[in-house]
């Protein structure tokens, strides 16, 4: 068999309190407890804002500068994926970036390969703005500034082709669509943090992505905490195969889950329905569509 065809995945769904560093600690002390149990692990994913508050109010407090070494989560994700010789997909931090005399705060996502290496950051394009009147209000805008690129990378001798977005991006099609037909990818990973609200469109939306891009998708969720005084995250981390089933699913407890995706899958399903074979680009035009 030729394992190049097979990525093993995990995603750890971990609670997050006040206290950065417990946060921080409890994620490597879990994804310690993951290898164990799941050795032949090549792909770890975390969930949005694992070791920070989610609340626009505290998140320059918790906010780290990546490109230093000394960055607290940098430095554990970085150790732990050189250790373990794997992946790592962290979540999001929030990050702090001095740009033309300024400080900015960016929701941004990392990404290490098997030697710890920081290969690539993705900043969320797409903020998370919303008001539904006694239900919930959330501005991310009010504190954060919103990205501009997209990040795909490759693992596997390049047969995975894995794309980046972050929670409220997985609204928007144009986005998968960019990563669908610039970046060729096969999984689309959201590490996300929906709400009581809201929750309800999470599974759909892992659905129809999956389903837009006949890719595998993954979205990555903190723990729900029904005390948290900033924001209670839904949960419910899952794994979609590339014909929207969901082939594996936590419920909204502090967890994780393993799974082997398989690239005969996704072949399989873009033979047997040519949705990507069959897009009419001389009809409809994705040039407007920039790659980064
Ligand atoms: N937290 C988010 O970015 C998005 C979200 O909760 C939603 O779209 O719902």
């Amino acid at each position: 068999m030729d394992q190049n065809k097979k990525l093993t995945v995990g995603i750890i769904q971990s609670k997050v309190t006040q206290n950065k560093q417990e946060n921080i600690e409890t994620m490597k002390k879990t994804m310690g407890e993951f290898i164990e149990k799941y050795p032949k692990t090549e792909l770890l994913v975390l969930g949005e804002c694992w070791g920070t508050p989610y609340n626009t109010k505290k998140f320059k407090q918790y906010s780290e500068n990546i490109e230093k070494q000394k960055s607290p989560s940098v430095k554990m994700l970085s150790e732990f994926a050189k250790n373990h010789e794997i992946y790592i997909i962290g979540g999001t931090i929030i990050e702090k970036v001095k740009e033309e005399n300024e400080t900015k705060l960016y929701n941004t996502c990392c990404v290490f390969d098997s030697k710890g290496e920081l290969i690539g950051k993705y900043r969320k394009i797409h903020l998370f703005n919303i008001d539904i009147p006694n239900k919930i209000t959330f501005k991310e805008s009010e504190t954060l500034s919103a990205g501009k690129k997209t990040f795909a990378f490759s693992m596997k001798n390049g047969n995975f082709k894995i794309g980046i977005g972050i929670c409220f991006d997985m609204r928007f099609p144009e986005l998968t669509a960019l990563y669908s037909h610039i970046h060729n990818i096969n999984l689309m990973v959201y590490p996300g943090a929906f709400n009581m609200t809201t929750g309800v469109h999470w599974g759909l939306y892992g659905k129809v992505r999956a389903l837009d891009t006949q890719s595998y998708v993954i979205l990555a969720s903190p723990a729900r905490d029904e005390n948290s005084p900033d924001y209670v995250a839904w949960g419910h981390s899952s794994i979609f195969d590339p014909f929207a089933s969901i082939v594996s699913e936590l419920d909204h407890n502090p967890g994780f889950i393993s799974y082997t995706l398989d690239l005969d899958v996704i072949l399989q399903t873009r033979q047997q329905i040519p949705v990507l074979k069959g897009k009419r680009f001389d009809f409809y035009d994705v040039s407007e569509l920039k790659k980064d």
